[in-house]
């Protein structure tokens, strides 16, 4: 599947293998695609999400200090603005009809599965340079980008039209396009223009990779929020 997320990242899905599969097909995902799953599956995950997007958003905001140019700058300034002011709405509206409050949500207590995701992508920023800390970044980005586009679009009536809706959304899909350029020009300007093969690039993949994996972690903990 295509979706004009630039060249960078179909290269590193490929190289992740079956691995990618797992993160888009989850049984989690599944059951948001047929409505089957348990509302506590789903309402557990988005708590936990709301405070993933938290620290992504930080993450985000580490690659504007890691950016080297002004158009990188403002690609990922862009980025941590959706996240903090549009995707996350979604979390704050959905919990508010469960009873939950933001207050609620933000000082909620994470789960390991969560904290070793986005502990793993500030650290490939922190102690990596700007395209280690893309290539953590862009499997959450572009995951969701495919689910929202595999699941959509969905009926008025489907319990999980709103979530599906979001990631299946114009505006989702743009960030993930515009990530998908800002991507493959870091890597064009780091890398030259035959990334693949430099020992940069192998680097890219395992990062990549770890970070996928990490997703299917933050999927299983979903359902086991399910009972
Ligand atoms: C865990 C996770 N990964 C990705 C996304 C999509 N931004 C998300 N909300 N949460």
């Amino acid at each position: 599947m295509t979706h004009d997320y630039g060249m960078t990242f179909p290269r590193l899905r490929d190289a992740a293998g079956t691995v990618w599969r797992d993160y888009t097909h989850h049984a989690f995902v599944e059951g948001l695609r047929d409505g089957n799953l348990p509302r506590e599956a789903f309402l557990g995950y988005l708590v936990q999400d709301y405070v993933f997007l938290i620290h992504f958003a930080r993450a985000w905001a580490l690659a504007v200090t890691k950016s080297e140019t002004l158009e990188e700058m403002r690609a990922c300034a862009a980025t941590v603005d959706a996240l903090v002011n549009d995707e996350i709405g979604l979390h704050v509206k959905t919990c508010a009809a469960a009873g939950l409050s933001e207050h609620d949500l933000y000082n909620a207590e994470e789960h390991p599965a969560n904290l070793a995701y986005t502990r793993y992508v500030l650290d490939a920023g922190h102690s990596g340079d700007f395209l280690d800390l893309l290539a953590a970044l862009a499997p959450c980005v572009m995951g969701y980008g495919e689910i929202g586009a595999r699941l959509g679009p969905v009926a008025d009536d489907h319990p999980y039209a709103d979530w599906i809706r979001t990631y299946a959304g114009a505006d989702y899909q743009q960030v993930c396009r515009d990530a998908g350029a800002l991507f493959d020009g870091a890597v064009t300007r780091r890398l030259g223009d035959a990334p693949m093969g430099t020992p940069g690039w192998t680097r890219l993949c395992q990062r990549f990779t770890t970070a996928t994996r990490l997703e299917v972690s933050f999927w299983d903990m979903g359902l086991s929020f399910g009972g």
